[in-house]
């Protein structure tokens, strides 16, 4: 079994580079298999996400080499093969296969998917829109089938404002006959990248970033080339790690505009931020005030920083609330923290966190991504040795996030406990 050891309290300083952003790499991938030819896609992130993707590729038939993170796909060869099990559990984003398999082949059957456990994550919302298509949806034994004899253009209007399922009814969409309007469509960047990416390929698309947005169905799409954009996740947990433990950081390759609800809440806390035009400068913060955070689909504040930005909490004076509005059960991290001398109850989809806490060593699990993320900031900033369980989750979506740490002074390694049996999921 592979673990994080972290010795704490070393202060962090120097400058630390943001990878190409997971969400937006996960949805990006599976979009090359409407092309009928070769898409490549550059400044990919170095996470389990992306090689489990292309090792899905790659059991439809597609061609896929990956270097320094460009990956380049030749998807011509690809073909409508079922995916009901295997690589489809291990994340959540196996969901793209759906909309891109319907899109092309106007068939697919897809394993339910996995990804980080925040309570219930339904896909109702995709598969209306993919009904609404003219497809005909079934869930058999824990996949999904999907079949349509053609593939028409509707109007949508999404009951939840969903991330994914916006993104999968563009996929579907974009060679469906006549025009698909998706209304209260999520507004994320990833939406917008992906949507670039999509119209490189020959689709017609507007409004991705509004909450309408309209394709128009064209009949085939060619292979290009494409750039990720910054992962805005990373960069706004690499800024709340240099509020809490920095003596001046910059973080580069961000676009401050994609953080700027977390950039609010920092000021309000007392955190100074300097902001060029792709980088972040956060000098040393002291007596941080205690804030409330309740996060919101963007351009609000993302609940994927709400488990990182609870250790910042710890730090700040006075009894700080953060609310999750978007997942009932993201609160798994707070049980470790306590271990962790943290003061911090949960109450439904609320937290309520004392400080300042001096943080303690302990031996934690990491419950789900951001929840690793949480523990490692909480033992970067510990007195003694922390012990973080469960790795694969946090190596699903942070690139080298060892070496970047190292890279500003931290006392962190990824050590092979001999004696017990693997549980490295990838
Ligand atoms: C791979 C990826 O991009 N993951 C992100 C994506 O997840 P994901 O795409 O799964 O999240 P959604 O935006 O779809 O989910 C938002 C909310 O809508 C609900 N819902 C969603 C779809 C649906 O059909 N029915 C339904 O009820 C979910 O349970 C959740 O409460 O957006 C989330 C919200 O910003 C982020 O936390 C995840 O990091
Ligand atoms: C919840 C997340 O990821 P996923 O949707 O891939 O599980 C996340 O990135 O915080």
């Amino acid at each position: 079994m592979d673990v994080y050891k972290i010795n704490g309290q070393k202060r962090l300083h120097g400058t630390i580079k943001v990878s190409g952003a997971k969400n937006s790499a996960v949805a990006l991938i599976p979009a090359s298999i409407l092309a009928n030819s070769a898409v490549t896609i550059e400044g990919l992130p170095e996470i389990s996400d992306v090689w489990t993707l292309k090792e899905l590729l790659e059991e439809i038939g597609g061609e896929v080499t990956i270097e320094d993170g460009t990956m380049n796909i030749d998807p011509s060869k690809m073909q409508d093969m079922p995916l009901p099990n295997g690589n489809v559990k291990k994340l959540r984003a196996s969901y793209y296969l759906m909309g891109a398999m319907l899109g092309r082949f106007k068939k697919a059957v897809i394993g339910l998917p996995g990804g980080c456990f925040l309570g219930p994550r339904p896909i109702d919302q995709h598969i209306k829109g993919f009904e609404a298509l003219g497809a005909k949806v079934t869930n058999e034994h824990g996949a999904i089938y999907l079949r349509a004899d053609e593939l028409i253009g509707a109007k949508i209007y999404l009951d939840v404002v969903s991330v994914g399922a916006t993104i999968n009814i563009m996929l579907a969409a974009v060679m469906a006959k006549g025009q698909t309007t998706i209304e209260n469509a999520a507004k994320e960047p990833e939406i917008i990248d992906v949507a670039t990416l999509l119209s490189n390929m020959g689709a017609k698309i507007k409004g991705a970033g509004t909450n309408v947005i309209r394709i128009d169905g064209v009949e085939e799409l060619h292979g290009t080339n494409h750039t990720i954009i910054p992962d805005r996740i990373e960069a706004g947990t690499f800024m709340i790690m240099a509020a809490a433990a920095g003596d001046g950081i910059t973080i580069d390759n961000v676009i401050p505009f994609h953080v700027e609800a977390l950039t609010a809440k920092l000021r309000e806390m007392g955190v100074k931020i300097e902001e060029g035009e792709e980088s972040i400068f956060i000098p040393k913060s002291v007596n941080l005030n205690a804030v409330d955070v309740k996060t919101l689909v963007y351009p609000g504040f993302a609940t994927d920083l709400q488990q990182p930005f609870s250790v910042l909490m710890t730090q700040a004076t006075g009894s700080s609330v953060i609310t999750d509005t978007i997942y009932s059960a993201r609160f798994k991290h707070i049980d470790e923290l306590k271990r962790m001398n943290a003061s911090a109850r949960v109450e439904g989809r609320t937290a309520i966190i004392a400080g300042p806490t001096k943080l303690e060593s302990a031996s934690v699990r990491a419950s789900d991504l951001r929840a690793g993320a949480a523990l490692v900031l909480a033992g970067l900033l510990a007195e003694g040795e922390t012990e973080i369980r469960d790795i694969y989750h946090i190596e699903r979506g942070y690139s080298s996030l060892i070496e970047k740490l190292q890279g500003l002074g931290a006392d962190i390694r990824r050590e092979t406990l001999e004696d017990e049996s693997s549980n490295d999921k990838k």
